[in-house]
């Protein structure tokens, strides 16, 4: 029978590799927010982008239903994004492809985003939505989207949708809920910020979506953390977040596993 492995039995090229990988994902929690395992910032590369055992299988995903349907200007901002720094932040192709869906069903026509990053789910929302359609879209900052979407924004013709609102998201939304007429005005809402706050941001938002919209949550199984080291504090917040919607009756619960995990919540009180 093989004993259990100590520190010192671990070959130096595994103790090596674990040790990168520990350094790059707390790169990526200091970094901001969500990892949708973000490792792939900089490079841009997809293969980060799931959850999948197999990349193979992600990549013919990608292939096969999503890229065949991706409009022109969503390509050019994801292959732009790509080019970053952050790039591991965006969203993923597939995600943004169900968003699109489900705005459709919806029939969508006011929403929120929290986190704006280069403005990539963003652009797929603004897509989504009737002309007159609106988005309010909120981040502590608007330089990578200053910089990197916002050009291809405009060239789509959507920007007349987008309401950049700059600031933390907390005091953002509560003024929001103060503002007259947007209790229950929202149809839509995508969360993809700072994760220690979306139990907060879920308090808010359930004022503002209305009775069967639908508030999505991003990087909720967290890169698997919640399973690898639950204790480790972003997998923790994330596993306190997910049994708190779990338990949560003002809505029903989806949880997904695409891109980093994917929380579905359609407000039912
Ligand atoms: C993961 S990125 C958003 C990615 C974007 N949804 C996309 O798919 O391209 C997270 C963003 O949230 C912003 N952010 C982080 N904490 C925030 C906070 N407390 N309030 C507002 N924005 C915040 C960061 O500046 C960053 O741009």
């Amino acid at each position: 029978m093989r004993g259990r492995r100590t520190k010192e039995s671990i070959p130096l090229v595994a103790r090596r590799r674990q040790h990168r990988r520990r350094a790059e994902a707390l790169r990526h929690r200091m970094a901001g927010e969500g990892s949708k395992a973000k490792a792939a910032a900089g490079s841009g590369n997809l293969h980060s982008k799931t959850l999948l055992k197999s990349q193979p299988l992600y990549q013919y995903i990608l292939e096969s239903t999503v890229f065949p349907r991706e409009p022109d200007c969503l390509r050019e901002l994801r292959l732009a994004t790509a080019s970053h720094p952050m790039a591991g932040m965006a969203a993923s192709p597939d995600e943004v492809q169900l968003f699109g869906l489900l705005l459709e069903m919806l029939g969508a026509r006011n929403t929120i985003e929290v986190g704006v990053f280069t403005g990539y789910s963003l652009l797929a929302t603004a897509l989504a939505l009737p002309d007159d359609g609106k988005i309010v879209a909120i981040d502590v900052t608007r330089e990578s989207y200053d910089r990197v979407g916002s050009p291809v924004i405009d060239k789509a013709g959507v920007a007349h949708k987008i309401d950049f609102r700059v600031g933390l998201a907390l005091p953002v939304l509560d003024q929001m809920v103060a503002e007259e007429g947007n209790r229950g005005a929202f149809d839509f809402a995508f969360v993809d910020a700072d994760k220690v706050n979306f139990l907060n941001y879920h308090e808010r938002l359930l004022k503002l979506v209305r009775v069967g919209g639908l508030i999505a949550y991003d990087n909720t199984l967290w890169s698997g953390s919640v399973v690898a080291t639950p204790d480790e504090p972003l997998a923790a917040a994330t596993r306190e977040f997910n049994a708190a919607i779990a338990a949560d009756r003002r809505v029903h619960v989806c949880q997904l596993a695409i891109a980093d995990g994917l929380t579905l919540c359609r407000r039912v009180a």
